[in-house]
Protein backbone atom coordinates (compact mmCIF):
# COMPACT_ATOMS: atom_id res chain seq x y z
CA UNK A 1 0.00 0.00 0.00
CA UNK A 2 1.83 3.14 -1.18
CA UNK A 3 2.29 5.70 1.67
CA UNK A 4 0.99 8.87 0.26
CA UNK A 5 3.47 11.72 1.15
CA UNK A 6 2.58 15.46 0.34
CA UNK A 7 5.37 18.15 0.43
CA UNK A 8 5.06 21.49 2.66
CA UNK A 9 4.49 23.43 -0.95
CA UNK A 10 1.90 20.62 -1.42
CA UNK A 11 -0.13 21.13 1.17
CA UNK A 12 -0.33 24.74 0.64
CA UNK A 13 -1.66 24.57 -2.53
CA UNK A 14 -4.32 22.38 -2.02
CA UNK A 15 -5.50 24.67 0.47
CA UNK A 16 -5.02 27.77 -1.27
CA UNK A 17 -7.30 26.16 -4.17
CA UNK A 18 -9.81 24.39 -1.85
CA UNK A 19 -10.65 27.62 -0.08
CA UNK A 20 -10.47 29.70 -3.36
CA UNK A 21 -12.82 26.72 -5.09
CA UNK A 22 -15.29 27.15 -2.29
CA UNK A 23 -15.74 30.65 -2.19
CA UNK A 24 -17.84 30.03 -5.40
CA UNK A 25 -21.63 30.06 -4.36
CA UNK A 26 -23.12 30.26 -7.74
CA UNK A 27 -24.28 26.79 -8.34
CA UNK A 28 -25.84 26.42 -4.84
CA UNK A 29 -28.04 29.72 -5.99
CA UNK A 30 -28.60 27.97 -9.49
CA UNK A 31 -29.99 24.89 -8.06
CA UNK A 32 -31.97 26.48 -5.45
CA UNK A 33 -33.91 28.84 -8.06
CA UNK A 34 -34.72 26.10 -10.25
CA UNK A 35 -36.18 23.77 -7.29
CA UNK A 36 -38.16 26.62 -6.09
CA UNK A 37 -40.04 27.60 -9.59
CA UNK A 38 -40.60 26.28 -13.05
CA UNK A 39 -39.69 28.74 -15.14
CA UNK A 40 -40.64 29.61 -19.01
CA UNK A 41 -38.02 28.83 -21.59
CA UNK A 42 -37.18 33.08 -21.50
CA UNK A 43 -36.54 33.31 -17.58
CA UNK A 44 -34.23 30.59 -17.63
CA UNK A 45 -32.46 31.55 -20.47
CA UNK A 46 -32.13 34.62 -18.70
CA UNK A 47 -31.32 32.77 -15.93
CA UNK A 48 -28.56 31.06 -17.40
CA UNK A 49 -27.10 34.07 -19.28
CA UNK A 50 -26.77 35.94 -15.34
CA UNK A 51 -25.56 32.71 -14.01
CA UNK A 52 -23.30 32.27 -16.50
CA UNK A 53 -21.87 35.79 -16.11
CA UNK A 54 -21.10 35.64 -12.49
CA UNK A 55 -19.60 32.68 -13.59
CA UNK A 56 -16.99 34.18 -15.54
CA UNK A 57 -16.36 37.36 -12.89
CA UNK A 58 -16.06 33.96 -10.51
CA UNK A 59 -13.51 32.25 -12.40
CA UNK A 60 -11.54 35.51 -12.57
CA UNK A 61 -10.98 35.99 -8.61
CA UNK A 62 -10.43 32.12 -8.80
CA UNK A 63 -7.87 31.87 -10.94
CA UNK A 64 -5.87 35.31 -9.00
CA UNK A 65 -4.96 32.23 -6.03
CA UNK A 66 -3.49 29.79 -8.18
CA UNK A 67 -0.15 30.08 -7.45
CA UNK A 68 1.69 31.67 -10.18
CA UNK A 69 -1.11 32.30 -12.38
CA UNK A 70 -0.51 36.22 -11.56
CA UNK A 71 3.50 35.84 -12.86
CA UNK A 72 2.14 34.38 -16.23
CA UNK A 73 2.30 36.64 -19.53
CA UNK A 74 -0.43 38.84 -18.99
CA UNK A 75 -2.57 38.15 -22.46
CA UNK A 76 -1.66 34.31 -21.37
CA UNK A 77 -3.67 34.84 -18.70
CA UNK A 78 -6.66 36.40 -20.71
CA UNK A 79 -6.38 33.17 -22.79
CA UNK A 80 -6.33 31.05 -20.51
CA UNK A 81 -9.36 32.02 -18.98
CA UNK A 82 -11.35 32.81 -22.11
CA UNK A 83 -10.30 29.24 -23.22
CA UNK A 84 -11.12 27.65 -20.21
CA UNK A 85 -14.89 29.62 -18.93
CA UNK A 86 -17.23 27.14 -20.70
CA UNK A 87 -15.64 23.75 -19.56
CA UNK A 88 -15.06 25.66 -16.15
CA UNK A 89 -19.17 26.41 -15.97
CA UNK A 90 -20.09 22.92 -17.43
CA UNK A 91 -17.79 21.53 -14.90
CA UNK A 92 -19.67 23.74 -12.07
CA UNK A 93 -23.37 22.26 -13.37
CA UNK A 94 -21.70 18.64 -13.29
CA UNK A 95 -20.80 18.93 -9.51
CA UNK A 96 -24.21 21.17 -9.38
CA UNK A 97 -26.45 18.24 -10.41
CA UNK A 98 -24.27 15.49 -8.72
CA UNK A 99 -24.55 17.40 -5.39
CA UNK A 100 -26.15 15.21 -2.27
CA UNK A 101 -30.09 16.37 -2.25
CA UNK A 102 -32.90 15.66 -0.17
CA UNK A 103 -34.94 12.55 -1.78
CA UNK A 104 -36.58 13.30 -5.39
CA UNK A 105 -34.70 16.64 -5.57
CA UNK A 106 -32.58 15.64 -8.13
CA UNK A 107 -35.21 14.27 -10.10
CA UNK A 108 -37.00 17.25 -9.69
CA UNK A 109 -33.40 19.07 -11.44
CA UNK A 110 -33.01 17.20 -14.29
CA UNK A 111 -36.36 17.64 -15.38
CA UNK A 112 -36.33 21.35 -15.05
CA UNK A 113 -32.71 21.52 -17.13
CA UNK A 114 -34.58 18.97 -19.72
CA UNK A 115 -37.41 21.25 -20.07
CA UNK A 116 -35.19 24.72 -19.62
CA UNK A 117 -34.97 25.61 -23.58
CA UNK A 118 -31.67 23.76 -24.27
CA UNK A 119 -32.55 22.15 -27.75
CA UNK A 120 -33.22 18.12 -27.77
CA UNK A 121 -29.92 17.42 -29.53
CA UNK A 122 -27.81 18.52 -26.87
CA UNK A 123 -29.51 17.13 -23.80
CA UNK A 124 -27.74 13.50 -24.19
CA UNK A 125 -24.10 14.49 -24.26
CA UNK A 126 -24.57 17.20 -21.64
CA UNK A 127 -26.68 14.38 -19.14
CA UNK A 128 -24.14 11.84 -20.62
CA UNK A 129 -21.00 14.33 -19.31
CA UNK A 130 -23.05 15.14 -15.93
CA UNK A 131 -23.80 11.05 -15.31
CA UNK A 132 -20.11 10.65 -15.98
CA UNK A 133 -18.76 13.01 -13.54
CA UNK A 134 -21.40 11.79 -10.79
CA UNK A 135 -19.72 8.56 -11.07
CA UNK A 136 -16.67 9.72 -9.89
CA UNK A 137 -17.83 10.79 -6.64
CA UNK A 138 -15.00 13.08 -6.61
CA UNK A 139 -14.43 14.61 -2.92
CA UNK A 140 -14.47 18.31 -3.07
CA UNK A 141 -10.88 18.73 -3.10
CA UNK A 142 -10.41 16.37 -6.05
CA UNK A 143 -13.36 19.05 -8.07
CA UNK A 144 -11.03 21.72 -6.94
CA UNK A 145 -7.98 20.43 -8.87
CA UNK A 146 -9.34 19.22 -11.39
CA UNK A 147 -11.34 22.87 -12.42
CA UNK A 148 -8.06 24.25 -11.97
CA UNK A 149 -6.03 21.27 -14.36
CA UNK A 150 -8.86 22.92 -16.92
CA UNK A 151 -7.76 26.34 -16.45
CA UNK A 152 -4.38 25.82 -17.03
CA UNK A 153 -4.44 23.74 -19.69
CA UNK A 154 -1.18 24.86 -21.75
CA UNK A 155 -2.76 24.30 -25.70
CA UNK A 156 -5.52 26.81 -25.41
CA UNK A 157 -5.92 29.17 -28.56
CA UNK A 158 -3.26 32.51 -28.40
CA UNK A 159 -0.89 31.09 -25.65
CA UNK A 160 2.20 32.31 -26.06
CA UNK A 161 4.73 30.69 -23.50
CA UNK A 162 2.99 27.56 -22.85
CA UNK A 163 5.92 25.95 -21.18
CA UNK A 164 5.44 28.55 -18.39
CA UNK A 165 1.57 27.14 -18.45
CA UNK A 166 2.54 23.53 -18.52
CA UNK A 167 5.16 23.92 -14.88
CA UNK A 168 2.17 25.13 -13.23
CA UNK A 169 -0.34 22.43 -14.82
CA UNK A 170 2.35 19.78 -13.93
CA UNK A 171 2.16 20.89 -9.95
CA UNK A 172 -1.05 20.40 -9.71
CA UNK A 173 -1.51 17.23 -11.64
CA UNK A 174 0.95 15.94 -9.57
CA UNK A 175 -0.85 16.83 -6.23
CA UNK A 176 -4.48 15.80 -7.71
CA UNK A 177 -2.82 11.95 -8.95
CA UNK A 178 -1.69 12.08 -4.73
CA UNK A 179 -5.19 12.76 -3.75
CA UNK A 180 -6.68 10.53 -6.32
CA UNK A 181 -4.54 7.37 -4.40
CA UNK A 182 -5.15 8.82 -1.16
CA UNK A 183 -9.13 8.84 -1.78
CA UNK A 184 -9.93 6.34 -4.07
CA UNK A 185 -6.94 3.80 -2.84
CA UNK A 186 -9.21 0.66 -4.18
CA UNK A 187 -9.36 2.36 -7.33
CA UNK A 188 -5.35 2.49 -9.47
CA UNK A 189 -7.05 3.83 -12.94
CA UNK A 190 -9.09 6.62 -10.86
CA UNK A 191 -7.00 9.37 -11.83
CA UNK A 192 -6.53 8.65 -15.35
CA UNK A 193 -10.28 8.33 -15.59
CA UNK A 194 -10.66 11.94 -14.06
CA UNK A 195 -8.23 13.20 -17.03
CA UNK A 196 -10.31 11.63 -19.39
CA UNK A 197 -13.36 13.36 -18.71
CA UNK A 198 -11.27 16.73 -19.56
CA UNK A 199 -11.51 15.09 -22.83
CA UNK A 200 -15.55 14.46 -22.62
CA UNK A 201 -15.75 18.14 -21.33
CA UNK A 202 -14.01 20.00 -24.17
CA UNK A 203 -16.13 17.95 -26.31
CA UNK A 204 -18.78 18.98 -24.58
CA UNK A 205 -18.58 23.08 -24.68
CA UNK A 206 -17.01 23.07 -28.22
CA UNK A 207 -21.35 22.79 -28.83
CA UNK A 208 -22.19 26.00 -26.19
CA UNK A 209 -22.41 28.01 -28.76
CA UNK A 210 -24.82 25.95 -30.78
CA UNK A 211 -26.60 25.31 -27.43
CA UNK A 212 -27.37 28.71 -26.63
CA UNK A 213 -28.27 29.91 -30.55
CA UNK A 214 -30.90 27.09 -30.49
CA UNK A 215 -32.17 27.75 -26.87
CA UNK A 216 -35.97 27.97 -27.40
CA UNK A 217 -36.67 31.94 -27.22
CA UNK A 218 -37.37 34.43 -29.85
CA UNK A 219 -34.55 36.51 -28.43
CA UNK A 220 -30.97 35.35 -27.75
CA UNK A 221 -29.88 38.18 -25.58
CA UNK A 222 -26.04 38.27 -23.88
CA UNK A 223 -24.18 40.33 -21.64
CA UNK A 224 -20.97 42.15 -23.21
CA UNK A 225 -18.74 40.11 -21.06
CA UNK A 226 -20.53 36.89 -22.27
CA UNK A 227 -20.04 37.81 -25.68
CA UNK A 228 -16.74 38.69 -25.36
CA UNK A 229 -15.59 34.64 -23.31
CA UNK A 230 -18.47 32.69 -24.81
CA UNK A 231 -17.99 33.51 -28.46
CA UNK A 232 -21.65 34.47 -29.22
CA UNK A 233 -23.70 37.23 -31.15
O1 LIG B 1 -26.94 28.09 -15.06
C1 LIG B 1 -26.62 26.95 -15.35
N1 LIG B 1 -25.44 26.41 -14.93
C2 LIG B 1 -24.47 27.10 -14.20
C3 LIG B 1 -23.82 26.41 -13.18
C4 LIG B 1 -22.83 27.04 -12.43
C5 LIG B 1 -22.46 28.34 -12.70
C6 LIG B 1 -23.07 29.03 -13.75
C7 LIG B 1 -24.08 28.41 -14.50
C8 LIG B 1 -27.53 26.08 -16.22
C9 LIG B 1 -29.06 26.25 -15.98
C10 LIG B 1 -29.80 25.28 -16.88
C11 LIG B 1 -31.31 25.43 -16.75
C12 LIG B 1 -31.75 26.87 -17.01
C13 LIG B 1 -31.01 27.83 -16.11
C14 LIG B 1 -29.51 27.69 -16.26
N2 LIG B 1 -27.18 24.65 -16.06
C15 LIG B 1 -26.73 23.87 -17.06
C16 LIG B 1 -26.45 24.34 -18.43
C17 LIG B 1 -25.46 25.30 -18.65
C18 LIG B 1 -25.18 25.74 -19.95
C19 LIG B 1 -25.91 25.21 -21.01
CL1 LIG B 1 -25.57 25.77 -22.63
C20 LIG B 1 -26.91 24.27 -20.79
C21 LIG B 1 -27.18 23.83 -19.49
N3 LIG B 1 -26.56 22.62 -16.64
C22 LIG B 1 -26.93 22.58 -15.32
C23 LIG B 1 -26.94 21.55 -14.38
C24 LIG B 1 -27.34 21.82 -13.10
F1 LIG B 1 -27.37 20.86 -12.16
C25 LIG B 1 -27.74 23.11 -12.72
F2 LIG B 1 -28.13 23.34 -11.46
C26 LIG B 1 -27.74 24.16 -13.65
C27 LIG B 1 -27.32 23.88 -14.94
Amino acid sequence: KEKIEFTTEQQALMRVITDAYNKHQIPQDVTKKLLQDQYSTEENFLLLTEMATSQVQVLVEFTKNIPGFLSLDREDQIALLKGSAVEAMFLRSAQALNKKMPIGHTEVLEERIHKSGISEEFIKPMFNFYKSIGELHMVLEEQALLTTITILTPDRPYVKDQPAVERLQENVLDLLRKMCVLHHPQEPQYFARLLGRLTELRTLSHYHAEMLASWKVNNHKFTPLLCEIWDVQ
